[in-house]
């Protein structure tokens, strides 16, 4: 069969969209990508928690995953809302890349515990107050956009530096760029950093395709991490406009550890745990995570984040 690949048209999307094309293409697979446009990549000029809605950088493919125009759907594991409607499901996972953010400059000497004060370009809830916990002396600069448009924006000097996934910078090839990999215990990623996942219309797809997809593209451990992540979002019902993070670790080959909670938007205010446990109950470890969380002042922080922005 051919499969239609729905995908954002962003350099980043399409890459990654094409890898996925690769792996399919091991049992002779054959596919051709479909561009989409989403609310995301048309609406800039305001921050992504102000568009608000959940699923801004997937709703468009998921209404054609549902009219028949795309077999699957390729997402950064990260831009999907923490659930989905009932017949959408996520079939596969890729191994995830490290999963650390990494500070991007042309200026190789700068670094965020150098104490040196500079101005950083990110619209993320999340790093933005990560950095302000942090790393007080950053500033930071709202800019949105995809990773070509960023880089040019530094460029141009609205910023000393950007605060990316590292996933997202090693794909379009950006390593040279790298000047610091942040350690992952303080600035904990956000839910599903790093993984591509594939989204498909159950049961509208074909179920030996699907299997033969899930056997080409999908990685357990990661699919397994990303299982105890997404229980956790999706309990403290947070799309990717809250600043929360969760990272899920597999020690071995029945164990996971995950680590994440959630910080005020001042950074005053940081609510971190970690959860060891049996990787087949992924989805409670992320479920407890979440509740340890809220029992501990997250609701409290929830709702006065929620107020603000
Ligand atoms: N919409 C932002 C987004 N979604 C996924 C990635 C990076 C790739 C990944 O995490 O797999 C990025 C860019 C960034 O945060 O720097």
């Amino acid at each position: 069969m051919h499969i239609r690949i729905g995908t954002r048209s962003s350099r980043l999307a399409v890459w990654q969209a094409e890898y996925i094309q690769t792996l399919l293409q091991k049992e002779g697979l054959t596919s051709e990508l479909v561009l989409i446009e989403t609310k995301g990549d048309l609406v800039l000029d305001r921050s992504l928690a102000k568009i608000g809605s959940k699923g801004v950088f997937t709703q468009e493919l998921e209404d054609q995953l549902r009219a028949g125009t795309i077999d699957i759907a390729v997402h950064s594991a990260k831009d999907l809302p923490s659930s989905l409607p009932s017949d959408l499901h996520l079939i596969a996972f890729t191994e995830r890349e490290p999963a650390s953010d990494v500070l991007v400059s042309r200026n190789k000497s700068l670094s965020l515990g150098g104490g040196e004060a500079f101005r950083i370009g990110t619209s993320s809830t999340r790093r933005v107050a990560m950095l302000r916990h942090y790393c007080p002396h950053i500033t930071t600069v709202d800019m949105r956009g995809n990773l070509q448009t960023r880089l040019r924006k530094l460029d141009e000097g609205q910023c000393d530096a950007l605060l990316l996934a590292y996933a997202g910078v090693h794909r379009m090839g950006y390593d040279d760029l790298i000047v610091e990999r942040l350690p992952v215990a303080e600035f904990t990623p956000a839910v599903g950093q790093g993984s591509i996942a594939i989204e498909a219309s159950i049961p509208s797809l074909d179920t030996h395709v699907s299997k033969t997809i899930i056997r080409l593209v999908n990685h357990e451990p990661t699919a397994a991490c990303l299982r105890a992540e997404r229980a956790f979002l999706a309990r403290l019902e947070g799309g990717c406009s809250i600043p929360s993070f969760a990272l899920a670790q597999w020690t071995d080959e029945k164990t996971i550890s995950l680590t994440g909670g959630l910080v005020s938007l001042d950074g005053n205010q940081l609510l971190r745990e970690t959860f060891v446990g049996a990787s087949e109950e992924a989805p409670l470890l992320g479920h407890s995570l979440a509740e340890a969380i809220l029992a501990r002042g997250g609701d409290e922080l929830l709702l006065q984040i929620r107020e603000q922005i």
